[in-house]
């Protein structure tokens, strides 16, 4: 399985851009808070360890990943943030609901990204159950909350 293969939080740091003046929006869903909450400390560490200034890192919490989309539009709107970064955690559950939602959010998150043309990072975890998805939030296979910050700040320095 390629997770067995892959850490998310070892990435390389080579040519990063300097973030010290650069606003980030962190949201967090409520939903699987164990879960969530280990995200985020994993995004706002890495984004502070890679030179963010804590006073520009701007967060909020959302009650569902379903309401990481509508989230990240009321940021990606805001003139003064530069990315946007949204964490979730949807455990599959008996029914397709699980489904629905991590397409909604996918596609939902693309849409703002494109529309308000600023780095919306997917940090979503859709794991099958509590411990796949407790080993992607700072268990064997790293957590993703890193991996999503990281990615924000390679996009601020991606131009044309
Ligand atoms: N089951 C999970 C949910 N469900 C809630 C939805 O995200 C949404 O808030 C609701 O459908 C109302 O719009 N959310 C998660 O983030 N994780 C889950 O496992
Ligand atoms: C997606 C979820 O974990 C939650 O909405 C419960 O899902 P289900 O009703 O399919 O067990």
């Amino acid at each position: 399985m390629a997770s067995e293969l892959k850490n998310l939080s070892v990435f390389s740091t080579e040519n990063l851009p300097d973030i010290s003046e650069k606003h980030f929006a962190i949201l967090v869903a409520e939903w699987n808070s164990e879960v969530t909450n280990a995200l985020f400390n994993g995004a706002y560490q890495t984004l502070v360890n890679y030179g963010a200034n804590e006073e520009f890192i701007h967060v909020r919490t959302v009650p569902g990943s379903y309401e990481l989309s509508f989230g990240a539009a009321l940021a990606a709107q805001a003139s003064h943030i530069d990315a946007v970064i949204c964490l979730g955690c949807v455990i599959q559950g008996e029914t397709k609901h699980n489904d629905y939602i991590n397409h909604a959010v996918a596609q939902g998150l693309t849409n703002v990204s494109i529309q308000y043309n600023k780095p919306v990072i997917f940090g979503v975890l859709t794991p099958n159950n509590q411990q796949q998805a407790l080993d992607r939030a700072g268990g064997v296979h790293g957590n993703k909350g890193d991996e999503a910050a990281i990615t924000a700040i390679k996009m601020l320095g991606v131009s044309f």
